[in-house]
């Protein structure tokens, strides 16, 4: 068989950024690789620069040293890279089909023919039907889902997600999960996801990157060996336990 490339190697990655009181050292140094349709998660404690890396990764702040590999000449963020960030980010005033169609303006791509992937992606999200509704029509957690459909519009290889259920309740954090997943496993990405609930890495990621307290370095890479297509049941099964417990030791939370 033939070796695996990852698709994103980060290797030695820092960021020092300078503020009036000087220099804050968000990453430290930070190293890991990410294959094609893996599910990575990122956790760490508050300020520890998981934003700041996605950032790095979306093209939208310079990094201070290191070096992010691509396995694609051309890898163009703009293209390649979707973005979801904690809140939805919709523009209020576009209607549901309008906001997911956003990146193809941006991007200046045609928007005829998108117009017919903009409505097989929102099927995919759950919300045929939505398409000529406006976002304040929509509960938090289907606004959210228009904005995993707008950052899968433009077919990106790498899906950079930070923190995107954390505004949402619980119940609806718990169906965003299992959501993903699906959308996941038919999309076909690769995603990167910080979080800052455990059980919920474990529960959706293949591997897991644990960073310390800033300046950040990575103290452990988890591989979730649980089966899939996750279920709910999955949760019960005392492995998940176990690797949430490692992850808790690594992060010394005792
Ligand atoms: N533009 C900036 N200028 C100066 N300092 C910044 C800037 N952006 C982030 N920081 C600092 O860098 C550190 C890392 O911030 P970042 O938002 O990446 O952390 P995080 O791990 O995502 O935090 P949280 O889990 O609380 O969301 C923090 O100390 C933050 O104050």
């Amino acid at each position: 068989m033939a070796e695996r490339k990852p698709l994103l190697s980060i290797r030695n990655v820092k960021k020092i950024f300078k503020t009036r009181d000087g220099e804050l050292e968000a990453l430290g140094d930070v190293s890991f690789d990410v294959y094609p349709g893996e599910f990575v998660s990122i956790v760490g404690p508050s300020g520890c620069g998981k934003t700041t890396l996605l950032k790095i990764l979306a093209g939208l702040l310079l990094k201070s040293g290191g070096a992010i590999e691509v396995d694609q000449a051309n890898f163009d963020p703009a293209r390649e890279v979707g973005f979801v960030f904690q809140k939805a980010l919709l523009l209020y005033w576009r209607k549901i089909l309008d906001n997911v169609l956003l990146p193809v303006e941006i991007l200046k791509m045609d928007r005829a023919p998108m117009k017919e992937r903009a409505r097989d992606l929102l099927k995919l999200v759950g919300l045929q039907g939505f398409e000529q509704s406006y976002p304040k029509e929509l509960s938090g957690g289907m606004q959210q889902r228009v904005s995993i459909a707008r950052a899968l519009i433009h077919d990106p290889k790498l899906l950079l997600m930070d923190e995107p259920f954390g505004a949402l309740d619980a119940i609806t954090r718990e169906r965003m999960n299992l959501e993903l997943l699906r959308i996941w496993e038919e999309a076909k990405k690769t995603i990167l996801f910080v979080t800052h609930g455990i059980n919920e890495a474990v529960f959706l990621s293949d591997r897991i990157i644990v960073l310390s307290a800033r300046p950040s370095r990575m103290v452990q890479a988890l591989d979730i060996n649980l089966p899939r297509p996750r279920t709910l049941e999955v949760r019960t099964l005392p492995e998940f336990g176990q690797y949430a417990l490692q992850i808790y030791n690594s992060l010394e939370i005792r």
